[in-house]
């Protein structure tokens, strides 16, 4: 608790001091208009009792005034924690974009605590805003219950055990709110599920295929089944932690009918007076209120306390996923190409090899066309050129150096990549090709050249205000593209990149026919030739076309992650082996 106290007072403090500090002096004044107003409320019935009217009217009005302060100045504190509130949830919305993109690599991607714990603190961020105004109304009910415990002893010190009371529903509170959460944890991936089945089914594409298939029915029974087990649980946690929840209550509700009981004695005794009666009946309704306050407080704290818990998790997972990065500099041309050396490679969490042994050297300046059926580890081999993942054995070497020894930043800003499931970024259409090469956002003539090289001036004419006009529809009245069209951006995106050592095509080709296979293959051959010519960049493509295989100065065939053949297309023929038999069963098919 102590830890979600310093970082909401933090984050409040670097967000605005003046901010923080108005809304403590305001909450503070109304919460200590509560006890004064009981105070007051005593002398006026003494006064009133006393036949002093004047008095009692001087107080009638007092106790007015503090209850209008009492009302009020909240309101005012609110416009201030409020905006303060705001600001928080903003940086830590920020700081969940960093830590989910601060890994060079794809890692956090595929851990499944990691997804997990993302989607609890992404559902848990909208809560910031209420929980700082807990801390803070936390805070002024502090001061309160100081000041109501303090006026209760003057009157009869057993009175002090009443907010003492107040602890059993507050631990107990405490334990209702962990069953909850823990029950929304065990939850986590079946919610996850349940979003998964949910875009399946109301996205065109995956839409097209269960319909055809049938298995609209199977979907929604596994989607109901999964709510179904999700709120089991759930109600399952709501439930113990009401029942701890109501014990809790109860125990305060004994003490309260003590507190009471024991002033009303003392009255038939003639040890107190009317005002002292008053005095405690109003107070025990205030310390009541106040425990039930803090006890909803405290549960929003303690929320957010979660939110923070996981926070610190998500900070040091992806901590220890950030690699050292190396210092080194990328050449400015590749004399000596790339080499894999004994190059293994397994997926975080799993044991199996997908890439094993692989050596291979793609020369500077040449085509590399990478084959092999499905699985066979070309993705794999593609990102971990991209820097994307690291060999968990063996080197990569960049003209001789280790890629772990370069600086990740110089190399990611040496590829250009374009992927089979390349982004679809509804940006201004200057943005979407701008984030290839951002130092040409605004370099008209750079982007117009990239959009040119792409052969995308349809596209550009077809989007109302040409680079400064929205593509996409998702959340404004942006240009709607096909398919094909969204691709020729990303190719675009890839061609404004500058000076790049290592361009590569990962089967993005895999949905067009063969002439538009080979239409885009042009495309980006030019700018690849031009690359090979002036720096030795290598051109890797990826690609289950045979007639485009065809053209690479060599040819490399995966097969369970290894390398089971390379060299041109020549060589490959005449030696009889796979490729030949892979290339003369695609031949047969088009005949
Ligand atoms: N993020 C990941 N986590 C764990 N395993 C993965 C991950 N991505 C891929 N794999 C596994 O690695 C193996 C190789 O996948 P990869 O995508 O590299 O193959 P590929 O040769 O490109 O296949 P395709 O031709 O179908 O695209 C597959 O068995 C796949 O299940």
């Amino acid at each position: 608790m102590r830890s979600t106290a310093a970082l909401l007072l933090g984050m409040a403090l670097r967000g605005s001091r003046g901010r923080l500090f108005g809304a403590m002096a305001l909450l503070l004044a109304g919460y200590l208009a509560t006890p004064a107003v009981a105070l007051v409320l005593r002398g006026f019935t003494d006064a009133a009792l006393g036949h002093d009217p004047g008095t009692a009217a001087r107080l009638a009005l007092a106790a007015i005034a503090l209850l209008l302060a009492e009302l009020m100045l909240g309101h005012f504190a609110h416009l201030l924690y409020f905006e303060l509130g705001e600001l928080e949830e903003a940086a830590l919305q920020a700081e969940l974009l960093k830590l989910s993109n601060g890994t060079q690599g794809l890692e956090t991607f595929d851990s499944p605590e990691f997804a997990d714990t993302l989607v609890l603190v992404r559902e848990d961020l909208p809560r910031t805003r209420a929980a700082l105004e807990a801390l803070l109304q936390l805070g002024g009910l502090a001061v309160q219950t100081v000041v109501t415990t303090a006026i209760l002893a003057t009157l009869d010190p057993w009175l002090v055990l009443l907010p003492l009371a107040a602890v059993a529903p507050v631990l107990l509170g405490r334990r209702a709110q962990d069953r909850v959460e823990r029950a929304k944890e065990r939850t986590a991936p079946r919610i996850r599920l349940t979003r998964h089945l949910l875009t399946l089914g109301t996205t065109a594409t995956a839409v097209k295929e269960l319909r055809l298939c049938g298995t609209e029915e199977e979907l929604l029974v596994r989607h109901r089944t999964a709510w179904q087990a999700t709120t089991a649980e759930l109600r399952r946690g709501h439930l113990s932690g009401a029942l701890l929840r109501a014990a809790g209550q109860l125990v305060f509700a004994a003490a309260y009918g003590g507190a009471v009981l024991l002033v009303l004695r003392q009255a038939v005794d003639g040890r107190a007076g009317a005002g002292d009666v008053v005095l405690v009946i109003t107070l025990a309704v205030q310390v009541s209120v106040q425990v039930a306050s803090a006890l909803g407080l405290l549960t929003v704290l303690q929320g957010a306390g979660r939110m923070a818990e996981r926070m610190a998790e998500l900070r040091g997972r992806s901590a220890a996923m950030v690699r050292p990065g190396g210092d080194g500099t990328v050449p400015a041309r590749l004399e000596r190409g790339i080499r894999f050396e004994s190059v293994g490679f397994r997926y975080p969490g799993s044991d199996r090899p997908v890439l094993d042994g692989v050596d291979l050297l793609l020369p500077p300046g040449a085509t590399v066309a990478l084959v092999g059926e499905n699985g066979a580890g070309k993705s794999t081999l593609v990102k971990l050129l991209c820097g994307l993942y690291r060999p968990t054995s063996g080197r990569i070497l960049v003209d001789g150096v280790d890629l772990r020894e370069l600086s990740a930043e110089q190399w990611s800003a040496r590829v250009a990549p374009l992927f089979q499931d390349f982004a679809r970024l509804e940006l201004l259409l200057r943005e979407n090709v701008g984030v290839g090469a951002l130092a040409a956002l605004h370099d008209d003539a750079a982007l117009t050249a990239a959009l040119a090289r792409a052969r995308a001036e349809r596209i550009v004419e077809q989007v109302p205000g040409g680079l400064d006009g929205l593509v996409g529809r998702s959340y404004g009245d942006g240009a709607e593209l096909s398919g094909g069209q969204w691709q020729t951006l990303g190719l675009a995106r890839c061609l404004v990149r500058p000076e790049p050592l290592l361009m590569l095509l990962d089967e993005p080709a895999a949905a067009l026919d063969a002439a538009a296979e080979a239409a885009l293959f042009e495309r980006f051959g030019d700018s690849a030739g031009q690359a090979a010519r002036e720096r030795g960049a290598v051109t890797l493509f990826v690609s289950h076309r045979f007639s485009t295989v065809r053209s690479a100065d060599l040819i490399v065939v995966l097969e369970h992650g290894r390398v089971l053949e390379a060299g041109s297309h020549t060589e490959l023929m005449a030696d009889r082996r796979t490729y030949r038999e892979l290339f003369e069963l695609q031949a047969r098919a088009y005949r």
